[in-house]
């Protein structure tokens, strides 16, 4: 079979070309390719269909081409992924399957417009955040209190006090089960400067990973909510990088680097 290894400031994914959906990903397979010891090792994989040959996102076919099927590290199936889907993109054009310029890519969270900038960057258009209340998570035994954000999929963005870089994100921080039916990622951050925060992240099925697209919109929620603001642009530095968010009333955009940096056959 073959693949390609990409990634989206370090957010990593195997993606497999699969036009007519002729494989099969039950999630043990998903888990054996994500394996950093010994499969090929990533945050997640994007299963690259066309629209039409997926009964999922049969409502979207007429609009876009290519659906994005996500899947988490460990298997689970997945509504939406902010960072996978501008590396999804930048395959897309780099394998003359979308022309650059603007299109869109179908997904279990609906319609994603993306499009390459001027400057290399691959934008999306997130849609409009949804602000569901507060609840609380503990690491370490420490309780950080934030805004669960819809972003297709779900999230809890806390500021915290401490600097995040001294967390230990090695295991699974707690979160209400009650809130969150089907988990939760956990993005924990601090503000600093004039709309600009300093996250990480621990994703639903992929542990901490070095950055998250939809938790860093979650993220530029959150600090602008802090800040009694709603629209803006935000600075959002992960791990492995910079993320851009721009917060419109009616929308959200995420801009940054998504490169792809191998290929290869992989035997399953
Ligand atoms: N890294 C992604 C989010 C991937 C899905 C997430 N782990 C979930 O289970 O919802 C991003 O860049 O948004």
């Amino acid at each position: 079979m073959r693949f390609l290894k990409g990634h989206g400031t370090e957010n990593d994914f195997v993606i497999l070309p699969d036009p007519d959906g002729a494989l099969d990903l039950p999630p043990a397979t998903v888990a054996a390719i994500c394996d950093r010891r010994t499969g090929i090792g990533a945050d997640g994989v994007l299963h690259v269909m066309r629209t039409k040959a997926s009964h999922e996102v049969a409502d979207q076919a007429d609009s876009a081409e290519w659906f994005m099927d996500y899947r988490n590290a460990d298997g689970s199936v997945v509504e939406m992924c902010g960072n996978g889907v501008r590396v999804f993109a930048r395959y897309l054009v780099s394998a003359g399957l979308a022309s650059p310029g603007e299109f869109a890519v179908a997904t279990r969270g609906g319609l994603k417009l993306v499009r390459i900038e001027a400057d290399g960057d691959v934008r999306v258009d997130m849609g409009k955040p949804v602000v569901l209340g507060e609840s609380v998570t503990t690491v370490s035994g420490h309780e950080f209190t934030g805004l669960h954000i819809d972003m297709g999929n779900p999230h809890l963005a806390c500021a915290i006090g401490e600097p995040v870089v001294q967390l230990d994100l090695g295991h699974q921080p707690g979160f209400d089960p009650g809130v969150f039916p089907t988990g939760v990622n956990i993005e924990l951050f601090n503000p600093v400067g004039q709309r600009r925060a300093v996250m990480r992240v621990f994703e639903r099925g992929s542990g901490e990973t070095r950055s998250c697209g939809t938790g860093a919109v979650a993220t530029a929620v959150a600090a602008a909510h802090l800040a009694g603001e709603s629209t803006g642009t935000w600075n959002i530095d992960v791990p492995g990088g910079h993320l851009t968010v721009t917060l419109e009333e009616e929308t959200s955009y995420l801009a940054g680097p998504a490169v792809i940096i191998a290929s290869g056959e992989l035997s399953l």
